[in-house]
């Protein structure tokens, strides 16, 4: 079921590189977070540490805390290919695995976590497709290959794919920036549905995007060039679009930057 998500004092660094300082912010369950801010201010960076992708990347660290629920996901005892289907990701590019067909898509992560019942694999494909609104465009092509799919079909697919596991958190890296406004749109009505049952934390370069999606908008920034990027502003995306507290954050909202 749908879990919050609490960071506290989180820094992240790479090797010697300190990208992210100082990070605290609350995440409610069944709700959407939209990280909105300038190039290279850190939301990618935070977003990853959320299911402990940061630390695929050679010497990338982090340090402070992400609870799930009561849960440190930096805990000792805690294994990151676990997190990863707890907490799953979608990104910028969809990426299906071309060949592979569409059913065999959806539960690849089913499959590689031993499931091997045709039936269930079934139940499982369709019951993510139609949680990805993408099964009347697929159900009669399921044996057709992932990669014949359009942008935004593909986009629903690795949708399909990360909700065919069962996690309690879904992370979207800008999955509509490959996208036109029509996809674009379905997206975006796709994520007002799942979060019905999914806590969801979406990076957008997208304005109204995020005023359309999101519940609660943090916004970020970095002082300079090379220094750190840090969370300016969080709160109700209502009252961070209509009434924001910092100057930056007006000055990024209305375009005056960024
Ligand atoms: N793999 C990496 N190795 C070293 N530094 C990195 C790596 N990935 C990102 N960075 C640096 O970390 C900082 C934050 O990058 P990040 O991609 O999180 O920003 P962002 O806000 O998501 O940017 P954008 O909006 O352009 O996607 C930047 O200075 C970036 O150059």
């Amino acid at each position: 079921m749908a879990k919050s998500l609490t960071l506290e004092d989180l820094n992240i660094y790479y090797g010697d590189f300190h990208a992210v300082k100082d990070v605290s912010l609350k995440i409610a369950p069944k709700s959407v977070t939209a990280f909105i801010g300038p190039s290279g201010c850190g939301k990618s960076t935070v977003l990853r540490t959320l299911n402990r992708m940061h630390e695929v990347t050679p010497r990338a660290y982090a340090t402070g805390s992400v609870m799930l629920d009561d849960l440190d996901l930096y805990g000792k005892d805690v294994d990151p290919v676990g997190v990863r289907t707890t907490v799953g990701m979608v990104f910028q590019r969809a990426n299906p695995f071309p060949t592979m067909s569409i059913r065999d898509n959806v539960v690849a992560g089913l499959k590689l976590a031993g499931v091997r019942d045709r039936k269930r694999l079934d139940e499982v494909a369709e019951q993510s497709l139609r949680g990805a609104n993408l099964w009347n465009e697929v159900k009669d092509r399921l044996n057709k290959p992932g990669g014949a799919l359009s942008g935004g079909q593909q986009q629903r697919l690795c949708i399909a794919r990360a909700i065919a596991v069962s996690p309690q958190v879904l992370l979207m890296d800008e999955p509509c920036s490959a996208l036109d406004p029509i996809s674009t749109l379905a997206i975006e009505d796709l994520i007002a549905e799942l979060k019905k049952d999914y806590t969801i934390v979406i990076v957008t370069h997208n304005m109204q995007q995020a005023a359309r999606v999101s519940d609660q908008t943090a916004f970020f920034n970095l002082e300079d060039v090379g220094q750190p990027g840090q969370l300016v502003e969080v709160g109700a995306t209502v009252d961070i679009f209509s009434n924001p507290q910092r100057k930056e954050t007006e000055d990024y909202i209305s375009g005056r930057f960024g």
